[in-house]
């Protein structure tokens, strides 16, 4: 192990994962807490000696080789002027937040000129093995020598590591991250608005139905600032989410007024775009019905209920319409982003399930409330970040998650469980390719 220092800013969810990482690797991670307090009463890294808690961010800067901010994407500024000009002369800065527009600005802002800058986003959760999971490394400014050093560093992960420009990987997560999570969100308001608990309702349950409620549920139980950092901060992120409000309208409308033939026309089109031909008999798909129907927070009912899938057409139109092929960014993606990619998948590429939704969608009106509801979401969730207001995203997500937080412990586990599964799945399929 070399002798070089990590330093960690931030000691959150994630910080705290790549002390436990690096640490247990044999590096000596220096770690500084926002507050004093917060460290004094945390006991988990007082055993380990290998992790020096020290009292302020000065102290982290000027004693390591790597300094690693992993704080809230708002803070970033106000925190690398705080800390950025104490940085160690010559060494290496990078940050864990996940939009680089923001977090490169205030590096370029604020920290010495012979300071070098090698950032990383690890594109999962806290709680997911980091180990086989992407994990982005930006050379900004800096030797190959201190690019290596970085991935040493990190190389206990056990991720597979993906170089990208700061720019590229802005663009890539407004494409899987920032409009993934706008469908899921707007699933929960239309839940929450309609006072359902969808685990608790037939038409909810079973196959793609248990991928979206856990994956709502998930999100709804991480941090909002996760979220309004990425949606909100990053340049490209908004014309993404506003046209899945746009998709979903237009897609809603379409059916509101029973126009089959143009419903139809314009699905397939989106399909032809994104999925290319259907599959040929027996080319196995992403996920199957009986992986999917194993993660339920209720009782499977007797027959399945139709839906339209109104948020899974709109995903796969926004698609088409801004050009995306979403397969292309399965080096960069997150296991919640393959998760909808693969439902999607499920949905199109199975022309029995497409005929159905578009069945639905014009001659069933039992959705048409929770579709109206779902509507209004998603151009809610898009004007608040078109407006970019952290505080009014917050007050929204804070709402529904505080409705859904009884269920987050259960919704977690199965929800781990899951994402565990259909990754092995999925692992395992690319092996036999
Ligand atoms: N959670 C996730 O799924 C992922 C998150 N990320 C990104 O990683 C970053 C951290 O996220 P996460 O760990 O989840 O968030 P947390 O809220 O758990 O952690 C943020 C931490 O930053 C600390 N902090 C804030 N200001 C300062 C400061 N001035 N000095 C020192 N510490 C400070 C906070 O301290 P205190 O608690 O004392 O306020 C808190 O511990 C974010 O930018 C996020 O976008 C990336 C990948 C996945
Ligand atoms: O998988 C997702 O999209 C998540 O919700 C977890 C997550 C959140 C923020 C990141 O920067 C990376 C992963």
């Amino acid at each position: 192990m070399g002798e070089a220092t990590v330093g960690i800013i931030g000691m959150g969810d994630m910080g705290k994962m790549y002390a436990r990482k690096i640490s247990a690797a044999g590096w000596r991670p220096m770690a500084r807490h926002f507050t004093l307090e917060n460290a004094l009463s945390d006991n988990e890294f007082h055993d380990n000696t290998n992790v020096s808690i020290l009292q302020t961010g000065h102290l982290v800067s000027r004693s390591s080789d790597w300094i690693m901010y992993s704080i809230e994407a708002k803070n970033i500024d106000a925190v690398v002027a705080a800390y950025g000009p104490s940085t160690k002369m010559g060494a290496i800065v990078g940050g864990q937040t996940s939009t680089k527009a923001p977090e490169i600005a205030a590096f370029e802002k604020h920290l010495p000129k012979d300071v070098e800058i090698v950032s990383c986003h690890s594109l999962h959760g806290p709680g997911v093995d980091p180990r086989g999971q992407p994990l982005v490394i930006i050379n900004h400014r800096a030797s190959q020598k201190s690019v290596e050093l970085v991935e040493s560093i990190l190389a206990c992960l056990g991720s597979k590591v993906v170089p990208l420009s700061a720019e590229k990987h802005d663009r890539i997560t407004a494409d899987t991250q920032a409009v993934t999570h706008a469908a899921f969100l707007s699933m929960g308001t239309a839940w929450q608005a309609n006072k359902q608990f969808p685990w608790e309702n037939p038409r909810y349950l079973g196959g793609i139905e248990n991928v979206k409620i856990n994956l709502t549920l998930r999100i709804y139980s991480n941090k909002w600032h996760v979220y309004a950092g990425l949606a909100i901060l990053n340049p490209s992120a908004k014309a993404q989410i506003r046209q899945y409000a746009e998709s979903v309208t237009e897609l809603f409308k379409l059916m509101l007024g029973g126009h089959r033939k143009e419903l139809t026309e314009r699905i397939y089109a989106a399909r032809a775009a994104v999925f290319g031909k259907p599959k040929a008999d027996g080319e196995e798909l992403l996920l199957e019905d009986e992986l999917l129907d194993r993660f339920s927070l209720g009782e499977k009912p007797a027959h399945r209920v139709k839906n339209n899938h109104l948020s899974i057409l709109a995903m796969v139109d926004c698609w088409w319409r801004l050009g995306i092929v979403p397969y292309d960014h399965m080096i960069c993606s997150t296991p919640l982003f393959r998760l909808w990619l693969g439902i999607a998948e499920y949905v199109y590429r199975k022309e029995d399930v497409l005929n159905e939704c578009i069945d639905t969608a014009i001659d069933d009106n039992t959705f048409r409330a929770d579709d109206l509801e779902f509507t209004f979401a998603a151009r809610d969730w898009s004007e608040r970040v078109s407006f970019g207001s952290m505080d009014g995203y917050r007050a929204q997500f804070e709402k529904i998650q505080a409705y859904f937080e009884p269920r987050f412990k259960e919704a977690t586990k199965v929800g781990n469980e899951m994402i565990r599964t259909i990754e092995e799945n999925l692992n395992s399929r690319k092996r036999d390719v």
